[in-house]
């Protein structure tokens, strides 16, 4: 890519087209991943799936993720975003095929087909991400950035946001599958825009010769100790915001109408303020970043907010919406000010192995967390029948919301004296810490 367009570059609507495909697939990418969610209540009755299977599934796309991730961005680069995007897609559709089919093929087995599936769909899907946010990277440096990452954001969010939805289109509803099959279907669009994507990405090659393998930066082992503390505190958030919030979006459908007596269609309703109100408030939110700094503040903001939901919840009769609006300012909020907080922390030629280890860690922190919770819940017996069992999982989304507020705590103490990197000025030029 150049940097600076000339009259032989891609004019700005080519750009915007660029993104429109790739985020549209990322919307069938966040679909999928969302879609399992509001049909684990029909596992339960048609599989008996234990809260530990569920959590598993869970674990094991975050398992898949941790084993290619790395690999997953060295192909990035070799292959070029076009490619592999498509490559990506290709797996990621195809977890989504498996999901859908292998529990139907051996019910004896559903969770273990299941797993499988959500194994292959980890590969894709968190390397397709990578991927993703790569082209907005390249087509999009020193222009508007910010602006086009919260668009992709938004777009994905609109995945998750219909896939929590999903449970009011009831004729689909009345077993497990068919809203599965729905999801494959959206992974077969995953991929089709891929496919697009790479289409637009080649023909500009070929006519204006932007496309390069090879450019993106490269995770360093040796460098990865080297990050500054401030850099460790914004992972220490990362993990404890993902391995609160993404979990408790998996278990949310069962715990809501176990706990609370709601029905699907509402615990999906319920559930769906979250990525609703991310979608609304990331670009307000990175907007009012970029004009009032307070970055750390922000994240601190965010990170409290997490942290009165879960008790609401479990201990008092207020409206549940009230819960779901905190949870959402939260998921606008931190993910808003964090993604970007990174390119202040370490310089510029190290950011891509910052990235690919911070979502590293979120992938361990998110995958033990899931599993953990399952445990949990198993442990406690928790069911329609004995709602109280569900109470230690909601203490264990609040202990760790907390250890994301000290986290963001630590980063704001750090960034006020004088060896800050900038998170709290406004309108600073990213530069190499
Ligand atoms: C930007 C961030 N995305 C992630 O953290 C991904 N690694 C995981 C996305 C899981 C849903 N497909 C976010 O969505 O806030």
């Amino acid at each position: 890519m150049t940097d600076a367009p000339t009259p032989a570059s891609p004019g700005r609507g080519y750009r915007w087209l660029v993104l429109l495909a790739c985020s549209g697939a990322m919307f069938g990418n966040y679909y999928v991943f969302d879609a399992l969610y509001p049909v684990t209540p029909l596992l339960e009755q048609a599989f008996g799936f234990t809260g530990e299977q569920v959590g598993l599934l869970d674990t094991s796309y975050n398992v898949a993720a941790l084993l290619t991730l790395i690999a997953g961005g060295v192909l990035v680069d070799r292959l070029g975003t076009a490619r592999s995007a498509v490559l990506f897609g290709a797996v990621g559709a195809a977890g989504s095929a498996l999901i859908a089919f292998l529990p139907a093929l051996a019910p004896g087995h559903a969770a273990l087909g299941m797993m499988a599936g959500r194994f292959v769909l980890g590969v894709g899907s968190e390397c397709f991400i990578v991927a993703a946010t790569t082209v907005v990277g390249r087509w999009f440096k020193g222009r508007e950035i910010s602006f086009a990452l919260a668009l992709q954001l938004l777009i994905a969010r609109l995945g998750s946001y219909a896939a929590d939805w999903s449970p009011n289109l009831r004729a689909l509803f009345t077993s497990w599958q068919p809203p599965l099959l729905l999801a494959a279907a959206l992974g077969g669009v995953w991929l089709a825009l891929a496919i697009v994507y790479a289409a637009l990405e080649l023909h500009a090659a070929r006519r204006y010769g932007t496309a390069r393998a090879g450019a993106t930066d490269k995770l360093v082992l040796a460098d990865l100790v080297r990050f500054d503390r401030a850099y460790w505190w914004v992972v220490g958030l990362c993990v404890a915001f993902y391995a609160t919030i993404f979990p408790f979006r998996t278990f949310a459908n069962l715990f809501l109408t176990d706990y609370h007596g709601v029905s699907n269609e509402t615990a999906g309703s319920l559930k769906s303020v979250l990525p609703l109100l991310s979608m609304i408030g990331m670009p307000i939110f990175g907007f009012v970043a970029d004009r009032i700094g307070k970055r750390a503040l922000l994240m601190a903001v965010g990170s409290a907010l997490l942290v009165p939901p879960f008790l609401l919840m479990a201990y008092t009769h207020l409206p549940l919406q009230l819960s779901m609006a905190l949870l959402g300012l939260a998921f606008a909020l931190v993910p808003a000010v964090l993604w970007p907080a990174v390119t202040y922390l370490v310089p510029d030629a190290r950011l891509g192995s910052a990235y690919a280890l911070m979502t590293f860690c979120q992938q361990v922190g998110w995958a033990a967390m899931s599993w953990g919770l399952g445990r949990v819940k198993d442990a406690g017996g928790a069911s329609a029948a004995h709602p109280a069992g569900w109470l230690p999982v909601m203490w264990m989304l609040a202990a760790l919301a907390c250890a994301g507020f000290a986290f963001s705590f630590l980063l704001w103490r750090s960034e006020r004296g004088g060896r800050g990197h900038g998170l709290e000025r406004a309108q600073v030029r990213p530069e190499a810490a």
